[in-house]
């Protein structure tokens, strides 16, 4: 369980809400706080008031995944396989294991082909699945992808709703647009100008 109390940050005001495990669809227009909320849920900021709990632990004492709508501004490394490497890099972890979790996501999310190119010479929907997949190398409780779907075709991002699904991450935030993802949440969450709508 996702749970908020009394958030209040920028446009954002939560004052109760329960997120189940699933994938979570977060709709919304245009500057109605979706990115301010994805941003909380995974500890990137800290609300002005009030506590974000994932199944009971501050997101900062959780390994979380984060897909930001840009991920080329957030590329670190050259080159596609230090990309996708590096939480694990930096959480010290052997480098068979490094290497052995990197070519398990690389598989699963199709992009083995890619592993040795220079992150910059990537399209837009090849940057976005590195960005999927160094969010999902360390095996995250909570994934978090901003709208991940304005960089893919329909058909890629029905296959990365497949392989999300698929993956055994507990709880999914998904930022979206996209008609056909929302449909395939479990739930979706709506914000209209920073508040929770009822449905
Ligand atoms: N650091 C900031 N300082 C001032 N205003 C901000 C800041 N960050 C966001 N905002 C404002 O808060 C509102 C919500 O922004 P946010 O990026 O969370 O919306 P969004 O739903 O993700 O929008 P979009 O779909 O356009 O990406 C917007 O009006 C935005 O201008």
């Amino acid at each position: 369980m996702i749970s908020f109390e009394e958030i209040r940050s920028g446009i954002l005001e939560i004052p109760e809400l329960s997120l189940a495990p699933g994938i979570t669809a977060v709709v919304g227009d245009n500057g109605a706080g979706k990115t301010t909320f994805l941003r909380i849920c995974a500890g990137l900021s800290l609300p002005k008031t009030g506590t974000v709990s994932i199944d009971g632990k501050n997101p900062r004492e959780c390994e979380v995944g984060y897909v930001s709508e840009f991920p080329d501004r957030h590329m670190i490394f050259s080159v596609v396989r230090d990309e996708i490497a590096s939480p694990l890099r930096f959480a010290g972890k052997s480098s068979d294991e490094i290497f052995e979790s990197v070519l398990a996501v690389a598989e699963i999310l199709n992009i083995t082909h890619l592993l040795n190119r220079e992150c910059k010479t990537l399209s837009g929907g090849e940057k976005m699945l590195i960005g999927v997949a160094t969010a999902l190398v360390a095996k995250p409780v909570l994934l978090v992808m901003d709208e991940p779907d304005s960089h893919l075709d329909p058909q890629t991002s029905a296959e990365l709703f497949t392989i999300i699904r698929e993956s055994d991450c507990p709880h999914v935030l998904w930022s979206t647009h996209a008609k056909k993802i929302i449909q395939r949440a479990d739930q979706t969450l709506e914000l209209v100008q920073g508040r929770v709508s009822e449905p």
